[in-house]
Parts: structure tokens; C-alpha cells; sequence
């Protein structure tokens, strides 16, 4: 139980007469990559909106490092060392990379209100401070050289990349990354398996994402939990789980209604 960073117990999520999650309970192991998987409508996204308490569970607990923070609001989730990224990418279209990841520090700063408009000493000297660690962290990422174009204007690769990083910014311990490799070519979504990794040790990550790249998910997780209309079918090991009935049966019943 202590080695969990992240424990769910028994959360069942109802949007009207619509069970989202039905009884769905799941652990993270400190310092893993763990997977969350499921079919179209499976509910992973709702699982992430309940983890990091963008949504109130009907029923069950949500523990983060031991502390029961079920029911939680929003904002009180980032300073207790988690963080997320969309399915979407999520980006300041009109900002640098440089300011958008400076926008993942700015919970760190403190000042009143009239500061930033009359530009006090304060004011400056913090965002200074911020503007050497965003860049700090650019070149960890390998992003240094981005640093004043737009975001958006980067490839949808290294968007992702400067979304992680904005993230990051934020010193997370539990990072959870919803389809992180959506819309990528298969170059990209290796270099993305590098990154997570690199960044899962050089800051101490603990990280959990829905993924629906199977190669990508079986390639990086050491364990993953699998959710087919809102219940829980399977947990294990990437091998087990390729293996496991239940699974193949969910991912057949998928391609026959996609096919
Ligand atoms: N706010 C909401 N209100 C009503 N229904 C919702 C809401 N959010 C999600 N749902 C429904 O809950 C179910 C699970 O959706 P969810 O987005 O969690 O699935 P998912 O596994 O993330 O799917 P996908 O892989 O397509 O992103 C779906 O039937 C969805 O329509």
C-alpha cells in the first residue's frame, strides 16, 4: 500500500442513468509507468477527470500519497504534486513555448493583485526568476532552441513535448498523460516512448496514461489496467494482458463495430 502513490477504491461514476465507471478500483505504483486502456466510450478519460477531481465521484475514495482527496476542488490537486495533460493539446496559441511553459510555473508565484499591472519590483524580479527556470527546464527537454517561436507553430510532435514539459513545470510526483501519442507518425511516437522515460528518472516521475497505440502502451508500461464500458476487465503485465480473453474479446468487439 505505501509503495502506491495513487490508490482508487471502488469509484463508480453516474452521469444520469449512465454508469461511466462501475465499481472500477486501481493502483499506481511509485515510480512506474502504468497504463490505462479500453476501448472507444470505455471511460479512461472520466477515470482522469475523477483522479485529479475535475469530477466528484458517485461512489468511492481516491487516495494521493496516502491522503484520501476525494471530492477535492480542482486547483488543490496541482500543489500536492500532480498534473495532466489533454487529449487535445492544449496550448497559448498566440505564446511562445517560452511563456507557455512560464504559464506551468506561474502557481509558484506570489503577489497582489496591483503588482503585475504596475510592474513592481517584485513582480519583475519573480518573473525573471521564472523566466531562467522555464528555460532551465527547455533544456532538459531538449526544447532550448524553440524557446521564442510560437507553440503552435512547432510540429505536432514537439507540441506534445512542450505540453509535457508545461506540466512539468508545475513539479509534479504523478503525471498523467491522456493519449499522449495521438495524431503522431511512427517516428514520433518512438522519440515520445524515449522521452517519457528520460523524464519518468531525471524528475522522479510517477506516470499514468491512457493510451490507445497498443505497441506504445505494451513498449512503455509495466503495468495496465483495462476498462471496457465502465468496469474494470483486466489488470497486469503488458504480457498478460495481451493474452487475456476478456481483452481480445473487448478490442475484437471494437473493430467489428468500427469495421
Ligand atoms: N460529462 C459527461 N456527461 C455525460 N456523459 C459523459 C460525460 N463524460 C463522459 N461521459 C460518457 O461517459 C462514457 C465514458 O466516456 P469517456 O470519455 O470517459 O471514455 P473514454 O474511454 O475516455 O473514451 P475515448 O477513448 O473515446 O476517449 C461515454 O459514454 C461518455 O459519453
Amino acid at each position: 500500500m505505501e509503495n502506491n502513490i495513487l490508490v482508487c477504491e471502488h469509484i463508480t461514476m453516474k452521469f444520469g442513468g449512465l454508469v461511466a465507471l462501475n465499481d472500477v478500483s486501481l493502483n499506481v505504483t511509485k515510480s512506474s509507468i502504468t497504463g490505462l486502456i479500453g476501448p472507444n466510450g470505455a471511460g479512461k478519460t472520466t477515470m482522469f477527470n475523477v483522479i485529479t477531481c475535475n469530477l466528484k465521484p458517485t461512489l468511492g475514495n481516491i487516495f494521493f500519497e496516502g491522503k484520501n482527496i476525494t471530492g477535492f476542488k480542482p486547483y488543490k490537486i496541482v500543489p500536492l504534486g500532480m498534473a495532466r495533460t489533454f487529449q487535445n493539446i492544449r496550448l497559448f496559441e498566440n505564446l511562445t513555448v517560452l511563456e507557455n511553459i512560464m504559464i506551468g510555473f506561474a502557481h509558484k508565484v506570489k503577489y497582489r493583485l496591483f503588482e503585475p499591472i504596475l510592474k513592481t519590483p517584485k513582480f519583475l524580479n519573480q518573473e525573471k526568476e521564472i523566466k531562467i527556470k522555464a528555460f532551465e527546464l527547455l533544456e532538459k527537454v531538449n526544447l532550448k532552441e524553440k524557446a521564442y517561436l510560437k507553440a503552435t507553430g512547432l510540429s505536432y510532435g514537439e507540441q506534445r513535448k512542450v505540453e509535457i514539459a508545461r506540466a512539468l513545470a508545475t513539479s509534479p510526483k504523478l503525471l498523467l498523460l491522456d493519449e499522449p501519442a495521438a495524431g503522431m507518425n511512427p517516428s514520433e511516437k518512438i522519440a515520445l516512448m524515449y522521452f517519457i522515460k528520460e523524464i519518468k528518472d531525471s524528475f522522479n516521475l510517477t506516470i499514468l496514461l491512457i493510451e490507445h497505440d497498443m505497441k506504445f502502451v505494451m513498449g512503455i508500461c509495466q503495468k495496465i489496467y483495462v476498462l471496457d464500458y465502465g468496469a474494470k476487465i483486466a489488470e497486469g503485465t503488458p504480457e498478460e494482458i495481451q493474452k487475456n480473453p476478456k481483452v481480445i474479446a473487448a478490442y475484437l468487439g471494437e473493430a467489428n463495430v468500427k469495421g
